[in-house]
């Protein structure tokens, strides 16, 4: 999303003033620069038992992949050594090759190879019994010196540490030998396990893992702008995956390296994309070898400005204000009327027709003072948002009219017959309890039953309203919990799992809640992880990872839930309505409109998951492809690149300018 930052307006408007602003600045003109187009070799991800499929009738026709992947890797080694400012050249360099014994060792075996023939000074310590015996050759003819950790190592060629013997230089414990050289070097390139690894490091790579591990974590560390070259060396270069992190599942099961840059092989796997293996990846560099993806399924997704764009929905000539869509909200309350301002208005700046508010007269007070446009009565909703700042059951009074109402309306996508109620019923059940607003609400709904279940209108249900989601409920159901609230729905559902649980392994937990609930999750995080139907019983799982840490603010997940509800308004108003098999997508699609407002206010040029890099073999288009985007921005905004704090308010204030540079974007593909 680099080309979105050249172009974009970090104007300081607050949200106020962004309330009748319009586009007063240069997104008027359009930007220069249309957001990256639908790359899918960049935004998807394989399992590794697929990535071995994909790669096989390549070795069969003798296609050279391992020599490939180490030129590659050499080459990003010696991007990443001529990016430090201070660093040395490559020929001066001190490089630490930490090697397994499988393939994974092989690739780094021969990219060290390359780096000591270029005079690099080499040392490769060696973590199994054995090496990939070419590779080894390679870099021994290279001038590279090899240190085997495992006291049974039979690797010829190598010096093993010999802890009687005083005199040698490999003395003493060998993992302190190689702290030391750790310590002094410019570069490791860490090929100790690639797709190989089964479960978490054991033996010498996990005490490796753990000494040099511990040393680079630092949760306190400032989210730095994408692509920064490292605060402390030496840098680590993973090859293919970094050591220990779950290849398949992005969890992090035991010890690992984080690495300052990945260069992956062939095609992602999930741990590129998914937190919080992410997090530990760096920067990535993918290398293309022309697998045959297409008939493959891809395990998980990253979703793109393009895919986003498709969701989108132009105003037509003939538009009305319902025909571009409805947004209902139940949300907002005594405790927290703010929640109801913004959600109400997020959804209103993002592309709705219109917007309804249902809730306590405070907060309705409050939304029509904020948003004069904003309406009470009765009417059709495309879309419903239900449940920001509501409190949940444990903490309000349960018959709050605002929980029986959001209760009632969840009531219809209960899935299965005895819960299935009659049209007729459903309009006369107990309404003169409630407040006037709500029996609007039911005759709003009301023809939406005709059609059944499959016509209901999608609807968001979070926070406050998610101990109200039905044992199972349809697709346009999406859900939209943290950690915690997605823990507890867990738990409300028989599984023992807590926050911690759910951030240590947030795909297994959101594909739990899919398959528990049937509704679409989307976790929020600074990845977001989506979860829905692509049919009976299969997953599709998206993710999103362009939002700036600045995001994570009070009311951050409000204004995400009113925008999202008015991109389904969006999408339900189209005559195709059939959203099932869409909403993993358009879930994920609402996630990255939220994280490039939040990037736009911010002027953060910061993101989780930075985007990733098609390696070159052009050298120079490599290293100015993996600059970092604090260079790239530096021209473009007037701010440092790492940004700025921001409020939930901006965030609703640069909704326009999202939907502007998706407007103007190739209209031919508008459909
Ligand atoms: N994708 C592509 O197109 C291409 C892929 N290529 C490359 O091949 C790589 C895959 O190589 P691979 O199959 O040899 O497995 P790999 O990752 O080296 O792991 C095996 C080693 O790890 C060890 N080990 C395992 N679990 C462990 C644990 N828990 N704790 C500790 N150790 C553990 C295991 O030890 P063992 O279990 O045998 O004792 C063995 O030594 C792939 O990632 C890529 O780099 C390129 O060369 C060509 C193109
Ligand atoms: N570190 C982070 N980086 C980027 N985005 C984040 C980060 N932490 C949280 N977010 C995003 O901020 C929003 C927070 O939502 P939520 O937790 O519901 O906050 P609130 O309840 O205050 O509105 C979510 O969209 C989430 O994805
Ligand atoms: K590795």
């Amino acid at each position: 999303m680099g080309s979105v930052f050249n172009d974009a307006h970090h104007g300081d408007d607050d949200f106020d003033e962004g309330l009748d602003d319009g586009l007063d600045n240069d997104f008027a003109d359009g930007p220069d620069e249309a957001p990256e187009t639908d790359d899918p070799f960049v935004s998807a991800a394989w399992r590794a038992e697929q990535v071995r499929a994909m790669e096989r009738p390549l070795l069969e026709r003798g296609v050279p992949l391992m020599r490939m992947a180490a030129t590659a890797a050499a080459h990003v080694a010696q991007a990443m050594l001529e990016r430090q400012p201070d660093g040395p050249d490559v020929a001066d360099a001190h490089v630490l090759l930490l090697a397994g014994a499988g393939d994974n060792g092989g690739d780094g075996l021969f990219a060290a190879a390359e780096l000591a023939d270029q005079g690099a000074n080499v040392v490769c310590a060696a973590t199994g019994r054995t090496l990939h015996a070419e590779g080894l050759r390679a870099l021994l003819d290279a001038g590279g010196r090899v240190l085997a950790l495992d006291p049974e190592a039979d690797i010829p060629g190598a010096a093993v540490p010999d802890a009687q013997d005083g005199t040698d230089e490999t003395d003493g414990d060998p993992l302190e030998r190689v702290m030391d050289l750790y310590e002094n070097a410019d570069l490791v390139i860490d090929a100790m396990t690639g797709i190989g690894l089964k479960g978490a490091l054991r033996g010498i790579p996990a005490q490796l893992a753990e000494r040099i591990g511990a040393d680079r974590i630092d949760p306190r560390s400032p989210a730095l702008p994408v692509s920064e070259p490292a605060a402390q060396y030496p840098m680590v270069l993973a090859v293919d995956v970094p050591s220990g992190v779950g290849v398949d599942d992005g969890t992090l099961p035991g010890t690992y390296i984080p690495a300052d840059v990945t260069v992956s092989f062939g095609a992602l796997k999930p741990c590129a994309l998914l937190p919080p293996a992410a997090y530990a990846c760096g920067q990535v560099v993918l290398v293309d070898f022309g697998f045959d993806t297409s008939r493959v399924p891809v395990a998980v997704e990253l979703v793109s400005a393009a895919e986003t764009r498709r969701h989108i929905r132009l105003p037509r000539l003939a538009d009305n204000k319902y025909a571009r869509g409805v947004v209902g909200l139940i949300t907002g309350s005594d405790a927290y009327p703010g929640a109801a301002v913004l959600s109400a208005s997020a959804a209103a700046r993002a592309n709705a027709g219109m917007v309804r508010y249902l809730g306590p007269e405070r907060a309705e007070r409050m939304v029509l003072d904020r948003l004069p446009e904003a309406v009470f009565g009765e009417g059709r909703c495309q879309a419903w948002v239900v449940g920001s700042g509501i409190p949940d059951g444990d903490h309000a009074d349960v018959d709050s009219p605002q929980r029986e109402a959001i209760r009632r309306l969840l009531e219809p996508y209960a899935v299965g017959e005895a819960n299935w109620p009659e049209p007729e019923s459903l309009l006369n059940i107990g309404l003169d309890d409630l407040p006037e607003s709500f029996e609007d609400l039911m005759a709003m709904l009301a023809p939406t039953y005709e059609g059944g279940q499959e016509s209901l209108p999608p609807v968001v249900v979070d926070a406050g309203a998610l101990d109200l989601l039905p044992e199972r409920v349809p697709p346009q159901v999406v859900i939209t919990p943290h950690a915690g609230e997605l823990a507890r729905l867990l738990r409300s559902r028989g599984q023992a799992v807590d926050a911690d649980d759910v951030e240590r392994d947030p795909l297994g937990c959101a594909l739990e809640a899919w398959r528990l609930t049937g509704a679409t999750v989307l976790l929020k995080g600074a990845i977001t992880v989506v979860v829905g139907s692509d049919g009976p019983d299969k997953p599709r799982v998206v993710v999103n990872g362009n939002a700036p840490a600045w995001l994570s603010t009070a009311g951050s997940g409000d204004v995400l839930a009113g925008s999202l509800g008015a991109l389904l308004a969006q999408a339900a108003a189209d005559e195709d309505r059939s959203l099932t098999l869409k909403m993993a997508d358009l879930a994920a699609a609402g996630a990255f409109i939220h994280g490039l407002a939040g990037q736009l206010a911010s002027g953060s040029g910061q993101a989780a998951r930075p985007p990733v890099v098609v390696y070159d073999e052009d050298r120079d288009r490599l290293a100015e492809a993996m600059a970092p985007t604090s260079e790239k921005l530096r021209d473009a905004t007037p701010f440092a690149p790492i940004g700025k704090p921001i409020l939930a308010g901006d965030v609703i204030a640069q909704l326009p300018n999202v939907y502007a540079l998706f407007a103007s974007m190739n209209l031919s593909e508008w459909n």
